[in-house]
């Protein structure tokens, strides 16, 4: 088989139906100014932002058998290698509804086909076949109907057993399963971390002692993304946050997964934390200005990694507290 650098698997794809509409009015006809159809789901997101900086990449998880032609069509525009399982039924649909007056993105993930568990024995077999000691694994996005929370952990110990390295991006329970079966990086945003620790995230300082406290109890390399107010990283031996430049967002759709795609992009090439924190967020950067993914050359790239700001998360903590007081974060 192919060297393989990177696998993600989706458990739950979704072909993304992205709404632009100028001033969006709830309970009343909108009119939308653009529409994009494109594949998407957030394993086949990360995978295509992997390969379009290079990398091959294994895909995997599972794809409804009745609308496989956009996703056929996406594998093989970016050389991604198929390794999907097929289940009965229609791979869903994500809405994305963008207001280009506020500026914001409104998700509608509608519920996707069911995995039966001879197609969940057929996923863990595959993977298994695809594991390579030392790559990175993705596991990223909901759980389909049918695959209890817990799939995660069995999904991890067969990457472990192949030497391979976990990375997660996922939410409630199949978070919480994925700590405990032992993840070697995960990417909550602020939500999410504040749902792990069931309790609100009032301020900065809330926010970085859950983290801290996750990333010392249960996961080596923990990110936090943080919307437009940038991301954290902390890892054993450093703490980090950066932030992008005035990005012009053309939809936020995919940022958290592509940051993912950075760090690991980073981490496989062995670069500094810090200089993984630029990677995260110069590809969510070049995210947010496209509605296709797409990444610049290798010079552009080392020119944005520059602009990137980066300083020790205790520099930024001193910061945030002088200028609020130690007070609820204004967003
Ligand atoms: N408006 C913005 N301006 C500048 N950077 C942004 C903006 N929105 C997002 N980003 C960058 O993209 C990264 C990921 O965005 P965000 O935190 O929204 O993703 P997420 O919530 O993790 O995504 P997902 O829904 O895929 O889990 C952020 O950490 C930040 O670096
Ligand atoms: O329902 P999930 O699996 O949590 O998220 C699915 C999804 O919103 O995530 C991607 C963006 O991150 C989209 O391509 C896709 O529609």
């Amino acid at each position: 088989m192919k060297t393989i650098d990177f696998t993600t698997i989706t458990l739950n794809p979704a072909v993304d139906h992205t709404l632009f509409v100028d001033g969006m009015t709830l309970g009343s006809v909108n009119r939308a100014i653009d529409f994009q159809r494109q594949a998407g789901g957030k394993g086949i997101n990360v995978a295509t932002m992997l390969a379009l900086g290079g990398a091959t990449v294994a895909v995997s998880g599972f794809l409804g058998r009745n609308n496989p032609s956009i996703f056929d069509r996406h594998f093989r525009d970016h050389g991604l290698l198929d390794h999907f399982i097929r289940v009965g039924g229609e791979t869903r649909t994500g809405i994305k509804i963008v207001d280009t007056k506020t500026d914001e993105t409104t998700d509608i993930n509608l519920n996707g086909p069911a995995a039966a568990e001879s197609q969940q024995a057929e996923l863990l077999a595959k993977v298994k076949e695809l594991v390579r000691p030392g790559k990175w694994v993705v596991i990223a996005g909901s759980m389909p109907k049918g695959v209890a929370p817990e799939f995660i952990g069995e999904l991890i110990r067969v990457v472990h057993s192949g030497e391979g390295l976990v990375a997660v991006d996922s939410s409630g329970a199949a978070l919480k399963a994925a700590m405990d079966a032992g993840a070697d990086l995960a990417k909550p945003n602020e939500h999410e971390l504040a749902e792990y620790f069931n309790k609100d995230l009032r301020d900065f300082d809330d926010l970085v002692h859950a983290a801290r406290s996750l990333q010392k109890e249960k996961v080596a390399n923990l990110v936090v993304s943080l919307g437009s107010e940038g991301v954290l990283f902390l890892t054993p031996e450093s703490e980090w946050k950066a932030s992008a430049p005035n990005v012009k967002v053309v939809s936020t759709v995919g940022a958290g997964d592509s940051m993912m795609a950075g760090f690991l992009r980073g981490l496989a090439d062995g670069e500094t934390p810090e200089d993984c924190a630029r990677m995260g967020t110069v590809y969510a950067w070049n995210r947010l200005e496209s509605l296709l993914p797409k990444l610049p050359s290798g010079n552009v790239l080392k020119s944005q990694m520059r602009q990137i700001a980066v300083q020790p998360l205790t520099e930024a903590e001193a910061e945030v507290s002088s200028l609020s007081g130690g007070g609820p974060r204004q967003n």
